[in-house]
């Protein structure tokens, strides 16, 4: 096989003949298991035998700037009002116009206005009060609306005012908060949010994540923990070793929730909450946070959350967010290189994902592309940390204009200017594809979503697509009706035109809803299966 040697893409070639010796690094190979699901088996725990990890992150800045560094709302930031909000369950708190209504401590305000946030978004609006008011929560909403300063502000806000426990000066850390996210990268970044929120009060977030040095963990945990940011195999893996102790865990928060509870993390999750020490769920207060629930997963939420939790649907649950111009084209296999690299000299030098299905495809489309001189970088699970790592970096800094990706970065990654996503091959799951294309249009910002869509294996995305792309308002391409039609599924329940929810509380037989803008429902789809290539 031709391999080009493009200096700046060389860590793609080394990572396509396998293996790696980074200069902070004792051994690495390519195994391919040292990934988040490996993790989440426990590979990485020392458990079972396997190349030790030495990889330390470097430490993020700690300059004042660039804690607060943000990007700006969009034109559409306002529009965000006019989006339907359905709240069910019993007593729910009205929903809070302005941060000052949230009646938060002097220090939390001003690290928000820091942050540049003049105004609530709409999960804000609802999610805030209702975490104040200590109830549990399981809450929906559009990518890029906000979700994390959703449940940050009032998690923060309480440890504020019931002060903390933890400290440096203990022994066993016993951090207050945790929270769980399924890649390294999103609650890396969840973790940076808290430290901007946190700043300058003596609540200490501290994050750990597998691909990286397991000492290295241990050390920021026994520095101080408040709020600890881990991904599921890291966290059990720190549990098991009982470097942390869970008996003042007060706030338990899963982002992309339903990914968290599926077939890929759900038994970690069940694990987790029966740990010894962990307070029961009458105890603690439990937070879901994600843009799509399916129904499926809703139930098996309640063995998470208090029987009387709220549910929050910021416009249609599992919907796409409208600020995302959305193309489906018919692309057969064998065209798909030749359309990618049309598109990508069309788009220039604007910041595009490219998602692909399997690791090793990442790796040959982002060096394929390179041949075509087209800057590139990629990111899955069969990478180094670093350089996972590195090549976010890269991305975000506009250095390589282009991240080819694995499903591992569709969910929560919040980077400024991504203009265009596309889907070189689609995901199987209609869930996974409203999170992917959602990596671009945030924050009231506008973006551009194109889709290959291959009869030869994709005709059974095509009503769910038909649903999504009409939900959103965006034009539906006649062969797209037509394959959905020929390939009609009875069970199916999704409206293929108007407004209406994906799906809504399972909870059927509530009482007392308190309904706010809300719109008619239907039922939802079925819940993703786990795709193990795609999310590494
Ligand atoms: N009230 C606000 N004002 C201005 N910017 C905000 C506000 N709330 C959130 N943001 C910014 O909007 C961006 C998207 O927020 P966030 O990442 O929390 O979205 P999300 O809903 O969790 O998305 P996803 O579903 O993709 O995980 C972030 O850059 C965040 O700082």
């Amino acid at each position: 096989m031709h391999i080009p040697l493009y200096l700046d893409q060389l860590s793609l070639l080394i990572s396509l003949i396998g293996g790696y010796k980074g200069l902070n690094e004792e051994v690495i190979t390519g195994s391919g298991k040292n990934s988040w699901k490996s993790e989440a088996e426990g590979g990485e725990s020392g458990d079972i035998q396997g190349p030790k990890v030495t990889y330390i992150p470097p430490p993020p800045p700690e300059d004042e700037d660039s804690i607060f560094a943000h990007y700006q709302t969009g034109i559409n930031f306002d529009k965000y009002d006019t989006i339907l909000v359905e709240v069910s369950g019993h007593d729910a708190p009205p929903a809070i116009l302005t941060f000052e209504e949230a009646n938060l401590c002097q220090t939390l305000n001003n690290n928000i206005a820091k942050a540049g946030y003049t105004k609530l978004t709409p999960v804000q609006k609802y999610s805030i009060p209702i975490i104040l008011a200590g109830r549990d929560l399981m809450a929906c909403a559009q990518t890029g609306s906000g979700k994390t300063a959703a449940f940050l502000l009032p998690i923060l806000a309480h440890m504020m005012r019931d002060g903390i426990t933890a400290s440096r000066f203990k022994e066993l850390q016993e951090p207050e908060c945790i929270i769980v996210a399924p890649t390294r990268e999103l609650i890396n970044q969840i973790y940076l949010e808290a430290r901007k929120f946190s700043f300058g009060t003596c609540v200490r977030a501290v994050v750990i994540y597998g691909g990286t040095q397991l000492g290295h963990s241990i050390r920021q945990i026994v520095q101080g923990c408040n709020i600890l940011c881990a991904t599921p195999g890291r966290l059990m893996d720190i549990i098991g070793k009982e470097k942390i102790g869970l008996k003042q865990v007060k706030y338990l928060v899963l982002d992309e929730a339903d990914r968290m509870l599926d077939m890929g993390f759900g038994p970690e999750m069940k694990k987790l909450i029966s740990c010894p020490g962990m307070p029961s769920k009458e105890q603690r207060q439990t937070l879901l946070f994600s843009a799509t629930f399916p129904e499926e997963i809703q139930r098996l939420a309640g063995e998470f959350l208090k029987s009387n939790y709220l549910f929050v649907a910021v416009g249609q649950v599992g919907g796409a967010c409208r600020d995302v111009q959305q193309t489906i084209l018919q692309v057969g296999q064998y065209s798909k290189r030749e359309k990618l690299v049309e598109i990508l000299r069309n788009i220039g030098d604007e910041r595009t994902m490219v998602f692909v299905e399997t690791k090793k495809k990442a790796d040959f489309i982002a060096t394929f592309l390179c041949q075509e001189k087209i800057s590139t970088t990629s990111i899955h699970g069969d990478r180094e940390q670093r350089e996972r790592e590195q090549a976010l970096g890269d991305f975000r800094c506009g250095k390589c204009p282009v991240l080819v990706a694995t499903s591992v970065a569709a969910r929560g990654l919040d980077i400024e200017n991504v203009q265009h996503v596309i889907n070189f091959d689609l995901p199987s799951a209609i869930d996974e594809y409203v999170h992917r294309i959602g990596r671009t249009g945030r924050c009231g910002n506008t973006g551009r979503a194109i889709s290959f869509f291959d009869p030869e294996s994709d005709n059974h995305l095509a009503q769910p697509l038909v649903k999504v792309l009409s939900d959103a308002q965006q034009d539906v391409p006649a062969w797209l009706e037509e394959i959905a039609f020929s390939t009609y599924v009875p069970g199916f329940s999704g409206s293929t035109r108007g407004n209406v929810f994906a799906s809504v509380d399972t909870r059927k037989n509530y009482q007392g809803k308190s309904t706010l803008n809300t719109a008619g429902f239907s039922s939802s789809q079925s819940p993703n299966p786990v795709d193990d290539e795609s999310w590494d």
